[in-house]
């Protein structure tokens, strides 16, 4: 377990400009760092990882208070490409308690050298944000994606899956003086209720998003919580959440992530949930169907629950499918290009205090290039679906995060 010890910190440099010159120190030395703000949070916070490939690690993280603190960066699906990230925190940045800084004993050790480089940061250069290797992704058409829809029906008439999520990559190009950190600022202005993330790390590349989903999280009242979310329609003014109305399709593909959620509990053998709804949540310009899971971890005698269940639960048929194994069949070979860290998961993780974690799909996001940007979305399939209306949602999942990009134009290759 990683105890970080606070030290007063006080360089000439307002709040912003910490933030700023904390990033530069991360990415001018080839490494890792992750900025995040929670759901409904004020101020956003920072973690950085010293060791760039102590990083690197296998398994989803533990989430017990005596595992290591840190932000988790997983793919949606595990492979050398898109390698599973955990960034130890080393420096920890609460923007709501600016004049300090939190320190991991590697970093207390190192603390001279790393204040000498931190006042020697120029303040005005641009930051070396982190690019992935990886070739940019193949973009679907219209035709394209309506093709993989059809394909997704035709596999679950054929009862090979019941449910799939197929997405999509799109492409658009930076607008001009495009800047990452004033893109997070204006996601978490626009966006209050998502948690909102920019994170950079070698190896995985630049990462920016405002998601609306829990996948496993742990709160400050020892209280485990995960949802099912899906089911999605525009919200369009005049509308009020409390009396949309659902299709049965949405109510289907909703009712079997809720099924999936129940059992991983049965798996687990615990009995002592809650769950609530569904009921109709706002994110960003859409409505969602979502129900909550909460289990009181005071309350049972089940101290690794919340990793097992991050264990059991990623990727959920909120973004593969039912059932997972011929679902990520599927996937792989009919989406036609690689995902990476787009509907894996993210979030950090014993911060900021052991025994608090929150993990979330790593969803409405993108992926930052030096002179464009990747955006992805997805759709879950059932027997109704029909290819136009999913290439449509598509669309307008892919403005929650692309509302930062002004009216830049798509690139056309
Ligand atoms: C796959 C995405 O979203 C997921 C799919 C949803 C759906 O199919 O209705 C709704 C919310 C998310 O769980 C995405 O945003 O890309």
């Amino acid at each position: 377990m990683s105890s970080l010890q606070r030290i007063p910190w006080n360089p000439a440099l307002s709040t912003t400009e910490r933030r700023r010159q904390l990033v530069a120190l991360a990415l001018t030395s080839g490494r890792p760092v992750a900025l995040w703000r929670l759901p409904n949070a004020e101020h956003a916070r920072l973690c950085l990882s010293l060791k760039v490939d102590g990083a690197y690690v296998g398994l989803p993280p533990a989430l017990e208070p005596t595992a290591p603190a840190g932000f988790a960066f997983f793919p949606f699906r595990d492979s050398d490409h898109n390698p599973p990230l955990f960034l130890p925190a080393d420096l920890f940045f609460d923007l709501g308690r600016p004049d300090e800084i939190q320190v991991s004993p590697v970093a207390a050790a190192r603390l001279p050298e790393l204040r000498q480089r931190f006042t020697a940061l120029p303040t005005a250069a641009g930051l070396p944000w982190h690019v992935s290797a990886q070739p940019v992704p193949a973009t679907a058409t219209q035709l394209e994606y309506e093709a993989l829809v059809a394909a997704g029906v035709t596999a679950i008439e054929a009862g090979t899956v019941q449910k799939v999520v197929s997405s999509r990559a799109v492409r658009r190009l930076l607008p001009a003086g495009f800047d990452a950190l004033a893109a997070f600022d204006e996601l978490q202005e626009r966006y209050p209720n998502a948690f909102v993330s920019l994170v950079s790390a070698p190896g995985a590349g630049t990462w920016l998003g405002a998601t609306p989903e829990v996948l496993a999280e742990i709160d400050e009242q020892h209280v485990f919580r995960t949802m099912a979310l899906a089911g999605t329609q525009p919200l369009l003014p005049g509308m009020k959440p409390a009396t949309a109305r659902w299709a049965h399709k949405d109510l289907e593909e909703h009712a079997m992530v809720a099924r999936y959620i129940v059992n991983c509990f049965k798996q687990l053998r615990l009995r002592e949930y809650d769950e609530r709804g569904p009921r109709t949540v706002t994110a960003g310009q859409l409505l969602h169907l979502r129900t909550d899971f909460a289990v009181h971890l005071r309350e049972v005698p089940f101290p690794s629950l919340g990793t097992d269940m991050l264990r059991l639960l990623h990727p959920t048929p909120a973004v593969g499918g039912v059932p997972k194994q011929p679902a990520l069949e599927f996937l792989r070979r009919h989406e036609g290009y690689d995902r990476a860290y787009y509907a894996g998961f993210l979030g950090p993780v014993n911060l900021p205090d052991a025994g608090q974690s929150r993990l979330y799909v790593n969803l409405r996001c993108l992926q930052l290039r030096p002179q464009e940007a990747i955006l992805y979305a997805g759709t879950g399939l059932t027997a109704d679906s029909e290819p136009a209306r999913e290439w449509q949602e598509t669309e307008l999942k892919l403005r929650t995060v692309g509302a930062i990009l002004g009216e830049s134009a798509k690139v056309s290759i």
